[in-house]
């Protein structure tokens, strides 16, 4: 892939394009949200393609193996092809106000700066210096279990998944699940089938419902159903480092 940059800030402009208020009024009531168009069909294909290419990754994870569900996933080595380190560096800004918004809410400290570079070297500083990009690639059968992508006290409560392929015609199943845990009530199940190229905008570990006694925390997970025929690689976005 080529890693200078050729195309000047067209992922900030994607980015920049969707309608933030939107986004952040949808994010406030479900807990997730669809982003504009990211990647060209042509450039999914492309980061598809680096699946193969071993030097691209530092660890590859059998989900099998580690009771995560099916299917396989590859963290990419900082620094990230250019695809992703634009689309992190675009996406931060507006995620921020949502999350300072969120632990207002909750009267927590919100402690992330105003830029992705000074939230990760606060990463790295608490000891969470590894890269958290991930690719993921399912095949039929595959499946993702409900989790929350949680590596250490440093946590950025939003993050973004990017479907790089075309449902209903590369895959059929495969939606993309939020199971968020309502306090003092049954939990509420979302399912979606995230276009190809676009953005979606999701809860990382827990956010603010409002209920008659006022805010509080309801823990969010998120998976993936089986996929029930064809492929499906995805890109996730997240915003912390690991440990
Ligand atoms: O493949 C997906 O849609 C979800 C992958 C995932 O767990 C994530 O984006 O954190
Ligand atoms: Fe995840």
């Amino acid at each position: 892939m080529n890693t200078k940059q050729t195309k000047p800030d067209v992922y900030a402009q994607r980015v920049d394009s969707g309608n933030w208020e939107a986004i952040t009024a949808e994010v406030n009531e479900y807990g997730g949200a669809l982003l504009p168009q990211l990647l060209t069909p042509e450039e999914a294909e492309e980061i598809r393609g680096l699946y193969e290419v071993d030097a691209m990754f530092r660890q590859t994870v059998n989900m099998g193996r580690v009771r995560f569900g099916e299917g396989q996933y590859k963290y990419f080595h900082a620094p990230y092809p250019e695809p992703i380190e634009r689309l992190k560096q675009a996406l931060y800004p507006h995620l921020l106000p949502i999350a300072r918004d969120w632990w207002g809410k909750l009267g927590r400290d919100a402690i992330w700066p105003d830029t992705l570079d000074e939230w990760l070297q606060m990463c790295h500083e608490a000891g969470q210096d590894k890269s958290t990009a991930i690719l993921l690639k399912y095949g039929e059968k595959d499946w993702n279990a409900l989790h929350r992508d949680l590596y250490g006290d440093r946590v950025f409560p939003l993050q973004v998944v990017i479907n790089l392929n075309n449902p209903g015609v590369d895959h059929t199943g495969g939606e993309f699940l939020l199971l968020e845990q309502r306090p003092r009530a049954q939990s509420r199940g979302s399912a979606f089938l995230l276009p190809q190229g676009h953005g979606y905008v999701f809860t990382t570990r827990d956010r603010p419902v409002e209920s008659r006694r006022g805010w509080s925390a309801a823990p969010v997970r998120h998976g993936v159903s089986a996929i029930r025929s064809g492929e499906r690689f995805t890109l996730a976005l997240v915003f912390h480092d690991a440990a």
